[in-house]
């Protein structure tokens, strides 16, 4: 059987390393670094994102399960008005973290994992007002080899 994006990317250890690497990048830039770095974000930030990513990659259900649903994510990245230049280069760290973080510069879990991300984050830009705006359980939306699943 074919492997999901989640184990052919190493699992959760893969997937962690990948976040770091991604944060890395954004700490870096001039625009993608703005977001980071407020005093009260989560700790564990990389740890629960690479979890929630799991999930929508084909792992196990540990991010809906044990740490808050989709809704929350989209709140938090919500009512930040429009902001095409921070995703722009959100999406070109990601691309440079998948070289850091070992996962080259093309090939099929390359391609696949930046497209997620691109798909991602266009879903995160959906609430520019405020957070009142997004419904309550939202269903955590998954990626496969051929794309939204
Ligand atoms: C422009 C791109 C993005 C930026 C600037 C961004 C920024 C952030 C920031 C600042 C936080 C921390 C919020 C806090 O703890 O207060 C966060 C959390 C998070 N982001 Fe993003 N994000 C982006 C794209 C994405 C994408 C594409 C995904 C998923 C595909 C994602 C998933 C998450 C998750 C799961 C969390 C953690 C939620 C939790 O603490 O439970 N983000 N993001």
């Amino acid at each position: 059987m074919e492997p999901t994006i989640y184990e052919a990317a190493g699992g959760y250890d893969g997937l962690l390393r990948l976040a770091h690497a991604w944060h890395e990048r954004c700490l870096a830039d001039p625009v993608a670094s703005h977001p980071f770095g407020h005093p009260g974000q989560h700790p564990d930030h990389l740890e629960r994102l690479a979890t929630y990513w799991a999930e929508a990659l084909g792992g196990p259900a540990a991010y809906t399960g044990a740490m808050a649903d989709h809704s929350h994510v989209l709140r938090l990245h919500a009512g930040n008005g429009e902001h095409h230049d921070l995703d722009e280069r959100a999406v070109a760290c990601f691309a440079a973290a998948l070289h850091d973080a070992g996962f080259g510069d093309d090939g099929p879990l390359h391609d696949t994992l930046l497209a997620y991300f691109r798909w991602g984050t266009d879903l995160m830009a959906a609430h520019p007002d405020t957070p009142d705006d997004v419904p309550e359980d939202v269903p955590l939306p998954h990626w496969s080899w051929d794309g939204p699943a």
